[in-house]
């Protein structure tokens, strides 16, 4: 940007945002010092396990609404309409089926980290492929995330971009090092507040510039951007009903049912009522903020489209221009620049906790305690703090990772998630809902999963084509006639009417897709190799690791035609030599997983675990 339209910060501004950051440290040092003072690896990592479901809920949507979606979101929308809004749809199945199918799982076995799961269903060997698929999806999305902002602040102020990514990634790391994971949901709380509140800020301030409700709606749809419901079936298109809504689950699935940050907070919470609860709150937030962060892309194009801003944002990316235009709104207004940078601040803040905290659980849980059993407890809790605070510096590498990207940060957040996290959605459904599955057939899916991820991935990249996209709204052709040609050529797109063809097209399959694709390809290849390579007997399927799928879709048949359909008969009802077999993983990491009556499942209501009936799956395969 040329620095003569750069905007400057008044003291108020200064003011809140240091007390946006002096808040995150004084409650790092709180957690520091009170309760068990952080002596345990229960308390460091699991927050005692005794959370309650309000600080979990909003812990839970701050793990992964970064600076990226507050940047990424409104110039999605002020450049491609509303289509986008349309993920909104994948909320609802993207978290009741995490409330009730992977949580029940999950929260049962009494685990740690989610990849103990995967020892528990296959084997040692696939826990740790596991594991190292989620460390390196985080610290991939830790680049973004510690970027993003400091890109932000760079752009808008000129403050030296890596000296913004130093600063929140050191502060991040000291409190999440300091106060564990009550001090990160804590942080998580408080920072969702202030995201809240600084996009509140932009939009009502806009508003207001534009002259009023009607006049925004006037402009936006004068301007082409409400886009109606798109059911183009073809995979290859962006953004549509389909890959949104349905391909969209996938991505929340594999974000609020199996990832370590979220499935931690679950196993924080202190019953498994509460964990469910947290869930279901999380819908109608998530659906807030998405609101919030569409209706500011539409407020910035009623406000900007159709003037000319290109000698002040020069060849900058779509990210930056709504930087630019944030703060070109809010001058003049002291303290909202300061409330706008400190919102950004607390996106990204709130989410490098969260995978700080998960890194150094796993790293320990799955990595370094099961070769040191006999570990003591302050040297696990101090390895633990080491492994947080390292993770925090290797961040500030991948900062610079996604400074060589220079794609649209949403794309490739959404594209990691995708790329890496499907794979793993895939090995955990794969292990929860076949049976059959083995260990190879495990192992097996996820390489191959990765593989082709990657392929596609880096495919795109090079062909430049995740998505054809749509026709880009009339006022960017508006546009188009003013000199304002870089700033529209530097904008993320590739305006590809013509369909590509061959492997041009298999490249341009809709990054929204890349979840559900890459889970189906672990649980194809994993079940494949699975019957060719012997498939699991019942009999060594640990209790409680299978999920009876078909037993809870078939709940309304009678019972009777449901043992004949589904193979799943409730365990009252098995003569005794089907009925659970003995544990075979006795301890693991010095947790029981068989608990004491061992883990079940109820029909009637997952809420009360006094009234269950549990179920334990016969292996009558066909
Ligand atoms: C993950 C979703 C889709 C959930 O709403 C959303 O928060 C999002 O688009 N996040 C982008 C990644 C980020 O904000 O870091
Ligand atoms: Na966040």
């Amino acid at each position: 940007m040329d620095p003569s339209h750069q905007k400057h910060f008044t003291i108020v501004d200064y003011v809140i945002f240091a007390i946006l950051l002096v808040a995150s440290m004084g409650i790092g040092l709180y957690y520091a010092l009170s309760g068990g003072r952080q002596r345990t690896t229960q308390e460091f990592l699991m927050a005692d396990r005794n959370m309650r479901c309000l600080p979990v809920s909003l812990s839970l949507i701050a793990s992964f609404q970064s600076a990226v979606a507050i940047i990424g979101v409104p110039a999605e929308i002020y450049t491609h309409g509303t289509q986008y809004w349309f993920i909104g749809c994948a909320y609802f199945l993207g978290l009741l089926i995490p409330a009730h199918v992977f949580i029940p799982v999950l929260y049962r076995l009494r685990l740690s980290s989610a990849y103990q799961y995967l020892e528990l269903r296959f084997s040692k060997a696939v826990r740790i492929c596991g594991t190292l698929t989620f460390i390196f999806q985080m610290v991939i999305y830790m680049g973004v995330c510690v970027y993003t902002p400091a890109f932000a602040l760079n752009a808008v102020t000129g403050f030296e971009l890596w000296g913004a990514v130093l600063a929140i990634g050191l502060v991040c790391a000291l409190y999440t090092t300091m106060g564990g994971l009550k001090a990160v949901i804590w942080t998580d709380v408080f920072q969702t507040i202030v995201m809240f509140a600084g996009q509140l800020a932009v939009i009502v301030v806009g508003v207001h510039q534009t002259g009023g409700v009607s006049e925004v709606w006037r402009k936006v749809w004068a301007g082409n951007l409400i886009s109606g419901l798109d059911l183009n079936p073809d995979p290859t298109v962006r953004h549509t009903f389909w890959t949104l809504g349905v391909g969209g689950v996938f991505l929340m699935l594999s974000l609020y049912g199996v990832n370590q940050a979220q499935v931690q907070r679950y196993l924080s919470s202190r019953t498994e009522k509460e964990a469910v609860r947290s869930c279901y709150m999380v819908f109608p937030s998530l659906q807030l903020t998405l609101a919030l962060s569409c209706v500011m892309g539409l407020v910035m194009f009623a406000r900007y489209c159709g003037e000319d801003h290109s000698e002040k944002l020069g060849g900058s990316s779509g990210d930056a221009m709504v930087i630019y235009f944030v703060m070109d709104m809010l001058q003049g207004l002291p303290g909202l620049p300061g409330l706008f940078m400190a919102c950004l601040f607390s996106a990204a803040l709130s989410t490098i906790s969260s995978a700080l905290n998960s890194l150094a659980t796993v790293t320990m849980e799955d990595l370094i305690k099961p070769h040191f059993p006999a570990m003591s407890e302050a040297r696990a809790t101090l390895l633990s703090k080491v492994l947080a605070l390292s993770y925090g510096l290797l961040c500030l590498v991948m900062a610079y990772v996604t400074h060589q990207m220079g794609d649209s940060v949403l794309q490739v957040a959404l594209k990691i998630f995708g790329m890496v996290g499907g794979p793993i959605l895939g090995l955990f459904c794969l292990g929860m809902f076949f049976p059959w599955a083995n260990s190879t057939g495990a192992v097996a899916g996820l390489g191959v999963g990765l593989s082709m991820a990657f392929w596609i991935g880096i495919g795109s990249i090079a062909t430049r084509s995740s998505g054809t996209r749509p026709l880009p709204p009339r006022c960017r052709a508006a546009l188009l006639s003013d000199n304002m040609t870089t700033v529209i050529e530097s904008l993320p797109s590739n305006v590809t009417l013509s369909l590509p063809s061959g492997l041009t097209r298999f490249y341009s399959l809709s990054y929204m897709w890349y979840s559900a694709f890459n889970c189906f390809t672990v649980i194809l290849i994993g079940l494949t190799i699975s019957f060719l390579t012997g498939p699991m007997k019942e009999e060594n399927v640990t209790p409680g690791t299978v999920y009876p799928l078909l037993g809870t879709l078939l709940c309304f048949l009678p019972e009777r035609l449901k043992k004949k359909l589904c193979c799943v008969t409730p365990l009252g009802q098995t003569p005794s030599s089907l009925q659970m077999p003995p544990p075979q993983h006795k301890e693991i990491n010095g947790v029981d997983p068989q608990h004491e009556s061992g883990p079940s499942w109820e029909e009637t209501d997952s809420f009360l675990p006094d009234t269950r009936t549990p179920f334990v799956e016969q292996e009558t395969t066909v």
